[in-house]
């Protein structure tokens, strides 16, 4: 679904990324561990096409999209959640819902009415601006708003961020159940207890660079990189 190979990404001089490589197939959550300021966000923002490599090439379903804009990843059906997680405050959370909204091909998927089936919390708050949302509610609308788009991989970009434990506990289920949808997730996390139990496989990124990668099972057992790249 997901080839990124070899890529080195800056911010205006400042090298940020460099050299960095990863998969994500069909039907994976694969998530991408690291600390504070480790590039986590620099990739997510590298595949959408915000932030473009300057070098290195990125395939999303076959085709070769380095470099293409983001509106034209998100049609090809990349759905991203970025971590600081905007929404049109003007705007009702029923409003932000259906600006995202892009018809399916075969005519089912997402829509307004399965999104709040899906977060309850939302549908109870569906006229209110979504500038008066707790963490909670926003980042549930903005995952709900990339699922208006009826993606095939979804880049969350650490949703759990911030939030207090129940909050957590409760999008923690509800990955879940996307992922038993099929979805393709890229998770980024710094919980790596909440993505080490939604994921299959890691990678550890720390300074822009990919430390490891292996399945849950295998970063378990690795105290040495868990050490050494993720305890704070
Ligand atoms: N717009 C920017 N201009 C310059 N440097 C930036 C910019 N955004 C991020 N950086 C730098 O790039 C590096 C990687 O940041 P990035 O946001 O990708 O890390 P992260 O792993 O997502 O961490 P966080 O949890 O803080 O989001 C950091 O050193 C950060 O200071």
């Amino acid at each position: 679904m997901l080839e990124v190979n070899n890529i080195h990404t800056y911010y205006d001089l400042s090298h940020i990324l460099f050299g960095v490589s990863l998969e994500v197939s069909k039907g994976e959550i694969v998530c991408l561990l690291g600390r504070n300021g480790a590039g986590k966000s620099t990739t997510m923002r590298s595949v959408m096409g915000l932030t473009p490599p300057r070098e290195g090439t990125i395939r999303f379903k076959g085709e070769d999209i380095t470099g293409k804009k983001p509106y034209l990843n998100a049609r090809l059906g990349m759905g991203y959640v970025p971590d600081d997680r905007r929404v049109f405050a003007d705007l009702t959370v029923g409003e932000n819902l259906e600006i995202s909204g892009k018809k399916p091909l075969n005519g089912d998927g997402w829509n307004k009415d399965s999104v709040y089936e899906f977060f309850p919390p939302l549908k109870e708050i569906d006229g209110r601006k979504a500038g008066f949302l707790s963490g909670g509610e926003q980042q549930m609308l903005t995952i709900g708003r990339a699922l208006m788009t009826n993606p095939d991989l979804l880049l969350l970009d650490e949703p759990t961020e911030g939030l207090a434990p129940l909050m957590v506990k409760m999008l923690e289920e509800q990955i879940a159940r996307l992922r038993d949808t099929g979805l393709t997730v890229l998770l980024a996390e710094q919980n790596q207890e909440v993505a080490m139990r939604l994921s299959n496989r890691a990678y550890v990124i720390d300074n822009g660079v990919i430390r490891y990668h292996g399945t849950i099972e295998e970063l378990k057992k690795n105290d040495t990189v868990r050490k050494k790249y993720l305890l704070v």
